[in-house]
């Protein structure tokens, strides 16, 4: 494991690691009724891994969702508290921010790749279409550095018409993480990136997560301890909606403060 960061355990501020986003007293209630998350605080450090886990059904997918108003595209959900993003200082639950934007700057990779039925140039390309970029010229260039960061480049550089659907699992996977790069975001969401990929194109995908902290600040849900352990500067471990614990995956991962977080990391729980 590269990279660890400095810092504290608990949800008291990180020292040496530049928080990218605040989360404050966020609840989320879904439309059916569900409180689903209760009072969230907690600091997302700048181009660090953080990873979120707990067990099925403890509000880790609905926390993620959150920096992304995933949430907007159902009428009834509603959020209570803030995520502040920085350097600006934007509340990106305000109503007055737009999720549109918003998912421009905080992109997401979801469990199954979900390309669309159009060419590998056209997925990449979505993104700064919808940012209304119709300089040819300059698309091309963008698509090619999403690509290259997205380790993808050399293997579809000739096929760039081609549909995308036509690419391996693993490929696939990295399209979407190269057509979520293509924006430029700040924040990268992952939710569950390589449960349906085999072992060869999880371990490229881990290992691209890991190069891209160095340019975007990333959040993780993931059931895979070993995947936590590996990949992640920060865990938090979550239980029915709430963050029972947070700090240095090392520190989480070898001398939880807390009996509930141990007892699900050694497997007795969960
Ligand atoms: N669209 C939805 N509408 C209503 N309730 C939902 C919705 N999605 C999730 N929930 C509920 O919210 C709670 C948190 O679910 P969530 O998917 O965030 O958990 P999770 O920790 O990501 O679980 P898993 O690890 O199984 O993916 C659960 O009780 C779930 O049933």
């Amino acid at each position: 494991m590269n990279n660890k960061a400095s810092g504290q355990v608990g949800t008291r501020p990180l020292i040496g690691d530049a928080p990218k986003a605040s989360v404050l007293n966020l609840n989320f209630h879904y439309n059916t009724g569900l409180h689903a998350l209760k009072n969230l605080n907690m600091e997302v450090p700048q181009n660090r891994v953080t990873a979120l886990i707990g067990p099925s059904g403890c509000g880790k997918s609905t926390f993620l969702r959150c920096f992304n108003r995933m949430h907007d595209l159902y009428p009834g959900n509603r959020y209570e508290g803030e995520i502040v993003l920085y350097p600006d200082n934007t509340n990106l639950l305000s109503p007055q921010v737009d999720p549109i934007e918003v998912r421009m700057r905080i992109g997401m990779v979801f469990q199954k790749s979900n390309p669309f039925p159009k060419s590998v140039f056209a997925n990449v390309a979505y993104g700064l279409r919808i940012r209304r970029e119709k300089d040819r010229h300059l698309l091309e260039e963008k698509v090619e550095r999403a690509l290259r960061e997205a380790a993808l480049w050399n293997e579809v550089k000739d096929r760039l018409g081609s549909l995308a659907n036509n690419l391996s699992g693993g490929q696939q996977q990295r399209l979407c993480i190269a057509r979520a790069l293509a924006t430029d975001p700040e924040i990268l969401l992952f939710d569950e990136p390589t449960s349906a990929l085999d072992p060869i194109a999880t371990a490229s995908i881990e290992e691209l997560i890991r190069q891209l902290n160095a340019k975007v600040t990333i959040l993780i849900v993931t059931h895979n301890m070993q995947q936590a352990a590996r990949l992640s500067d920060f865990v938090a471990y979550m239980y029915m909606g709430e963050i029972i614990e947070f700090g240095l995956t090392d520190q989480v991962f070898t001398t939880p403060v807390k009996n509930e977080t141990q007892n699900y990391i050694t497997g007795r729980f969960g």
